[in-house]
């Protein structure tokens, strides 16, 4: 059971929190959406104290993508629910845990599970792992998510690398680096130019190649909307001429929170559905479908993570 219900939110494991407590009585998050430099802290010492692992990469797996995070050796295994000012994850093919273990013997973290605007945490809430991240010394961020294939030529079960995004929502005005700006984590104002390492892109085609994956590997833009409704014909229409190739409503902020604080950030999406740009389609996109791709596609992902965390840490990038 997950949701919300009678205004209390309901995590993956059954408990309910309300004003910031469980209602089991436990106080497991502060009473507002602000994630300071000391609160963070708290987080990145909560996980140095219980698990030996230091982990150089931090990886967050997408909708039915789980099975990444299976891969890890050595592991330490952390419940939302149990780590201190941390939200829940409340959807479905998101355990909601975070795990520190090995991976080809190079130390990572891994999110089973991420927090997304339309479960109603604002952006800097949705990406202020991040940053937990970044205070248990991550370099570098491998995303993953599920989206929806815009450019036709894509395929469902396609890899998409992420070469750049557009912030729709910043767009707005919404942006996860909104408020007082903390210059232990970066500056005011950050490039967002060079958002996806180059090289990293290049790493994963040579890797696709070598895994005689090329035709369903592409290079795309990603776009993150707030959901959590799919997009009508006219907004995926407008998406295409701005130039989008895979729709998803995750990542984006994740990637700039990254960069803000010089965490190298490298993503790719699962095709999990093609985009529906025609009045007279029968398909309608629904997330069941999603997470079965996801999961289908599993195990493919996971090795493609396991090559770039390797060579990430061959590289000594
Ligand atoms: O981006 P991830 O978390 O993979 O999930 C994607 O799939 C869900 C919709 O089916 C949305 O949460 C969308 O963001
Ligand atoms: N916004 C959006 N997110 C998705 N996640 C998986 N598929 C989709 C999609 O078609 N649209």
């Amino acid at each position: 059971m997950n949701g919300i219900k009678n205004n209390v939110l309901i995590d993956l494991n059954g408990n309910g929190y309300t004003n910031g407590k469980c209602t089991n009585g436990t106080i497991y998050h502060q009473d507002d959406d602000i994630y300071t430099y000391d609160t963070l802290n708290q987080i990145a010492k909560f996980f140095l104290d219980r698990t030996k692992v230091r982990p150089k990469i931090g990886i967050i797996c997408g909708s039915g993508l789980g099975a990444i995070a299976e891969m890890l050796e050595d592991v330490d295994k952390f419940p939302y629910s149990s780590i201190p000012n941390f939200p829940v994850s409340t959807v479905e093919g998101h355990a909601g845990q975070m795990l520190f273990g090995y991976l080809d013997n190079v130390p990572v973290m891994c999110m089973q599970g991420r927090f997304h605007y339309y479960e109603g945490y604002p952006l800097a809430k949705c990406s202020m792992p991040i940053r937990v991240m970044k205070l248990v010394g991550v370099t570098h961020l491998i995303a993953t998510n599920a989206a929806g294939g815009l450019n036709p030529s894509y395929k469902v079960g396609d890899i998409v690398i992420v070469k750049d995004h557009i912030n729709i929502m910043g767009f707005a005005g919404n942006n996860p680096l909104q408020g007082p700006n903390d210059t232990r984590f970066g500056p005011r104002f950050p490039p967002m130019n060079k958002a996806y390492d180059r090289k990293l892109i290049e790493y994963a085609m040579e890797i696709a190649e070598e895994m005689g994956m090329k035709d369903e590997v592409h290079e795309g833009v990603y776009t993150c909307l707030g959901g959590p409704n799919y997009e009508t014909v006219a907004e995926l229409k407008m998406l295409k001429i701005l130039g989008v190739d895979a729709v998803g409503m995750s990542t984006v902020h994740e990637v700039i929170t990254a960069r803000h604080c010089d965490i190298t950030a490298f993503a790719f999406s699962i095709i999990t559905n093609k985009c529906v740009t025609e009045y007279e389609s029968m398909e309608e996109a629904n997330h069941d479908e999603v997470v079965d791709v996801g999961k289908r596609r599993q195990s493919i992902l996971s090795v493609l993570v396991c090559k770039m965390v390797t060579k990430i840490n061959d590289a000594a990038l």
